[in-house]
């Protein structure tokens, strides 16, 4: 039987690594492209050695090569031709890593692609779940996460609209109360998703 694929996304701040949390605890394989583009910027992997490349050893990198994440992110949200260089990089192994880590997934995949609006849904996807927050919520979330006042903004508005996000959805999660009535919301899709998944 194919594997059955749920992209998961939403804005920055929006709850999408609480949610995906809980559908681990469910029982479906979870798999970020945050964290894999925090993979393939370690030491040794090809991409780290072609960021350094293309914005300077000096710049973005230490001394063992490794890379500077808050300085790589403040060029990359202050400058559109350097994240355009950065996504360049880092998206085609994203797709493919995304793609084969959820390959034969039981009982189904849940795949966190926050950029699904702006990088266009791939074929390969069965559903698409969006999560959703005020963005004054959002801002707050991030505030507490140490991000500064012009980095949040600057965030936020090179991210597609929730309005965007939505016309995408198969399904939308409203995140505005207490990560408890996150967690039943996600129980709620869980056990519709593990029914689709495994009726032939
Ligand atoms: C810029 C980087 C080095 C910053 O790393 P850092 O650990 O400081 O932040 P983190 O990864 O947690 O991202 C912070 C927030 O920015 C969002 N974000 C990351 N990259 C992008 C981008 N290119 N465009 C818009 N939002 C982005 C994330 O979803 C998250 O909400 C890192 O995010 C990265 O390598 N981004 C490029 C890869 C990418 O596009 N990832 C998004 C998933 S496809
Ligand atoms: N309903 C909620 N109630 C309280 N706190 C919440 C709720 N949802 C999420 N949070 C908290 O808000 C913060 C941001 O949530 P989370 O990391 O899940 O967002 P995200 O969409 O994955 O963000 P990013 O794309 O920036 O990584 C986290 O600290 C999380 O625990």
């Amino acid at each position: 039987m194919a594997s059955y694929r749920v992209a998961l996304t939403g804005g920055a701040g929006a709850g999408k690594s609480a949610a995906a949390q809980v559908f681990a605890e469910c029982g479906a394989v979870v798999v970020d492209a945050d964290q894999i583009a925090h993979e393939l910027l370690e030491p040794g992997q090809a991409a780290n050695a072609a960021v350094r490349t293309a914005f300077g050893d000096d710049q973005i990198a230490d001394s063992e090569g490794r890379i500077l994440r808050p300085r790589l992110r403040e060029r990359v949200f202050s400058d559109p031709r350097a994240r355009k260089t950065l996504e360049a990089i880092l998206h085609p192994p994203i797709q493919e890593l995304m793609r084969g880590r959820s390959r034969g997934a039981r009982p189904y995949a849940v795949l966190v692609i926050p950029l699904l609006a702006e990088t266009g849904r791939p074929p390969w996807i069965d559903r698409v779940l969006v999560i959703d927050a005020e963005p004054s919520v959002q801002r707050r979330r991030l505030q507490e996460r140490g991000l500064d006042a012009i980095s949040i903004e600057r965030l936020l508005a090179i991210q597609a609209s929730p309005a965007v996000r939505r016309a995408l959805a198969d399904d939308i999660l409203e995140n505005a109360g207490s990560l408890q009535a996150l967690a039943e919301g996600v129980r709620t899709l869980h056990a519709r998703y593990q029914a689709r998944a495994t009726t032939p």
